[in-house]
């Protein structure tokens, strides 16, 4: 199986748990969703140039790169064909740590019945100013662990209301990690503290896309 690959990188996690720390990228192409604020566009138009490699090709770059954490992202990973069988091959090799960045639309159950502790999701619940809410599949609630995330991405004060009351409605404090990332320049970081702090979230974490701060925002590979 041959999966389509835009850019391969290593640099340091700019979201999610492992934020900081260093890991390797591996970003397909294209996508199911189209949200508003999506800074990875590029990678979902269907003449986007991408370089065509198999699991082992994957597996291989992986290892030379010495890098122990895997981001699988895109572009949507899981609605590539053949990402069942690449994520049980690279979870094979036990000294790997794989992440898979998904949307929240796409059925996560299948990866997750593989049932490895090597495998996580960070998984968006994409709120009203992404226009996709109404894409979401929330039956995906049901399949993550403790040891997954769920992250919220926010473009205003609206989103920020539906946030909280997602936390709340299926408990995801008590079920996950739980994010909450503003869209990049969009809201002031300050305004999401002072929600958090008005409702006392405990549990739940502010991420700011560290990448955008380390370099040009718009910079790729990085
Ligand atoms: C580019 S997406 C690729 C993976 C998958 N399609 C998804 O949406 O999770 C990776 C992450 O970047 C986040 N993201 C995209 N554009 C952003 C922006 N302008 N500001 C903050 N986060 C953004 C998405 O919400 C998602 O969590
Ligand atoms: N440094 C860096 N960290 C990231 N974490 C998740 C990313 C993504 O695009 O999914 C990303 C990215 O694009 N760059
Ligand atoms: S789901 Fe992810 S890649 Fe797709 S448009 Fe939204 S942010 Fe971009
Ligand atoms: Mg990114």
């Amino acid at each position: 199986m041959n999966y389509k690959i835009v850019e391969k990188f290593v640099s340091i996690n700019g979201e999610g748990d492992l934020s900081g720390q260093l890991s390797v990228f591996i970003r397909f192409a294209m996508c199911n969703l189209e949200c508003s604020y999506c800074d990875t566009l590029w990678a979902n138009d269907k003449n986007v140039k991408y370089e065509l490699m198999n699991g082992k090709d994957i597996y291989e770059y992986i290892k030379s790169t010495k890098i122990k954490n895997i981001t699988l992202t895109g572009g949507e990973p899981l609605i590539q064909e053949g990402i069942l069988e690449l994520v049980d091959f690279i979870s094979q090799d036990s000294e790997l740590n794989i992440e898979i960045e998904t949307n929240g639309s796409v059925d996560i159950s299948k990866v997750a019945s593989l049932n490895k502790n090597n495998i996580k999701f960070t998984m968006d619940y994409k709120l009203d100013s992404s226009n996709m809410r109404n894409k979401m599949n929330i039956d995906n609630f049901k399949y993550i662990r403790n040891c997954d995330t769920v992250k919220f991405v926010v473009g205003d004060c609206d989103d920020l209301s539906v946030t909280k009351s997602i936390i709340e409605e299926y408990g995801l404090v008590n079920k996950c990690k739980v994010y909450i990332s503003p869209v990049f320049g969009k809201i002031e970081p300050s305004e999401i503290v002072e929600f958090m702090k008005g409702n006392k979230m405990n549990g739940v974490t502010l991420q700011i896309q560290l990448h955008k701060i380390i370099w040009e925002p718009h910079k790729r590979g990085v």
